[in-house]
Parts: structure tokens; C-alpha cells; sequence
């Protein structure tokens, strides 16, 4: 191309901003440090998974960007704005959502009052009409009580419970944990139906055959530092990179 025409020809598109940009993580329990500087982000839209041995610091990062943990340093930048130094009902309303690992299910209510206990923060969550389609199991159950859920409805439940925040960004620790493969597959087709509405999701998980099936890229991480970064063609191509650091 002359000269003449690289001056018509449009700019290239700018990648887009990081929905969340994480520089330099460190936190603590009490004096006992965890996350030895975590940095990687997330791209709009995108689903990244955080993959690693136990205790490798997953959690904590979760726990870090939500503000559970309040000992932190580095910085947390979510649409622009730095996380540090604010509190969880602040980071909550910027639009964050997090399923703990625990699911944290109240036994004493029905599903429809778990469902409402939450309150909404943002405007743009999904209403009941459209969580009941997302999740027509929840539906079907909705005045049950808690306790009487299986694990995986309890799973969905605990997912469709921060889709009404309005919550943009969902961090969902480990929601395949101690489920049966056929519930596997359908939260994970579940969590692809959330990514094409456009969700921004960073998924905690161990299972690698399930983190396949729905991530975009995948952040190695250990001893509270991000060792790797592939994206999901390059973990299918090479399954012993990542296998090497697990241990499996
Ligand atoms: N409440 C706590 N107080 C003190 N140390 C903790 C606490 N929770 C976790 N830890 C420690 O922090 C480290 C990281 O734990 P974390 O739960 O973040 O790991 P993880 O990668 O999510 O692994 P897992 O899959 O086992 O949950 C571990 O050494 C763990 O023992």
C-alpha cells in the first residue's frame, strides 16, 4: 500500500479495554501472606478460568477482588475504577457477582425466597420471567425448600441468585464440585448461555475436561502467582502443559 492510501485506510480497531485488570495482586490472612503478586485480566465478555493445585490462591483471588479480603495490595481495576480500599457492598454495586464455592443456600428458605434475598444494585439483572427460563429445574421447585434441593440445583440456584443484582461480571468458584457428570453438563450449557448474553465470567475450576468446554483463555495459577496463560485452542492442542502443573 503507497503512502497516499495508509493514510485512508481506517485505524486498526483497539483491542478492547480489560472489563478487569488485576496488577500486582498480594493479600493476606492476618499476617500470612497468600497472593505474591497475581496479574492477568478479562476482556469483555469473556470467559477466563482460574486453574491450579489446591491452595494455590484461586479463591483468595476471588475473595480479593470482592473485597472479602480486605488486606490487599496492587490494584483491581474493574470498567476503570480501582477496587482497593473499597468495601464489599461498593465493589457489589459496580456490578460484580460471586458464587462462593459453599454455595450458600439458606436451608430454612424456599427457593423463590433465596432467589429474592439478595437485593438488586444495578439496573439491567434479569427478571424472574427470564431467570425461570434460564433455569427451568428452579421453576419447577420453586417454593421447595433449600435443604431439599439436590447439589446441582442448589449449584444453579446460587448462580441465578446474582443474575437479578444485575451483576455484569460473575466469579463463580467451582460450581462442577462434587456434582454428577450429567449435572456437570448442564450447568456448564447453563454458563455458556450466560456468556452469550454477553456475561463476563472468571470461573474457579479443577475440572479441566469442563473448563474446556466453556473458557475462552485459562490463567495457571501458583503459589498466589500466575504461572501460564493459554487460550482454550492451546490447552486442547497441549493437555500436558497445563497437566504438569497440576500434577495429574
Ligand atoms: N481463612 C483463611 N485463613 C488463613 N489461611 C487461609 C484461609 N483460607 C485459605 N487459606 C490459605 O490460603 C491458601 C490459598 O487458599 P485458596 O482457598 O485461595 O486456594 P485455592 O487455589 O482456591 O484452592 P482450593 O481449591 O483448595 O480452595 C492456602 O494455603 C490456604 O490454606
Amino acid at each position: 500500500m503507497n503512502r497516499a492510501a495508509q493514510a485512508l485506510a481506517p485505524a486498526e480497531p483497539e483491542a478492547a479495554a480489560p472489563s478487569l485488570d488485576v496488577c500486582d495482586l498480594s493479600a493476606w490472612y492476618a499476617e500470612s501472606r497468600v497472593l505474591h503478586g497475581m496479574s492477568f485480566d478479562v476482556r469483555p465478555g469473556e470467559l477466563l478460568t482460574l486453574i491450579g493445585r489446591n491452595g494455590a490462591g484461586k479463591t483468595t483471588t476471588l475473595r480479593s477482588i470482592v473485597g472479602l479480603l480486605q488486606k490487599r495490595t496492587g490494584a483491581i481495576r474493574f470498567e476503570g475504577r480501582d477496587l482497593i480500599g473499597m468495601r464489599p457492598f461498593e465493589i457489589a454495586r459496580l456490578g460484580i457477582g460471586y458464587c462462593p464455592e459453599e454455595r450458600a443456600i439458606f436451608s430454612s428458605l424456599s427457593v423463590k425466597e433465596n432467589l429474592f434475598l439478595p437485593p438488586v444494585l444495578k439496573s439491567g439483572g434479569m427478571t424472574e420471567t427470564e431467570l425461570f427460563e434460564t433455569f427451568p429445574n428452579l421453576k419447577a421447585r420453586s417454593a421447595s425448600q433449600g435443604t431439599k434441593l439436590s447439589g446441582g440445583e442448589q449449584q444453579m440456584l446460587a448462580i441465578a441468585r446474582i443474575l437479578r443484582t444485575g451483576a455484569r461480571l460473575l466469579l463463580l468458584d467451582e460450581p462442577s464440585e462434587g456434582l454428577a457428570p450429567v449435572i456437570v453438563k448442564e450447568i456448564g450449557e447453563i454458563i455458556k448461555r450466560l456468556k452469550a448474553r454477553g456475561f463476563t465470567i472468571i470461573l474457579v475450576e479443577q475440572n479441566l475436561h469442563f473448563a474446556r468446554l466453556v473458557a475462552d483463555r485459562h490463567v495457571v495459577v501458583e503459589n498466589g502467582k500466575v504461572v501460564d496463560v493459554m487460550t482454550n485452542a492451546e490447552l486442547a492442542a497441549d493437555m500436558g502443559r497445563v497437566k504438569s502443573y497440576l500434577g495429574v
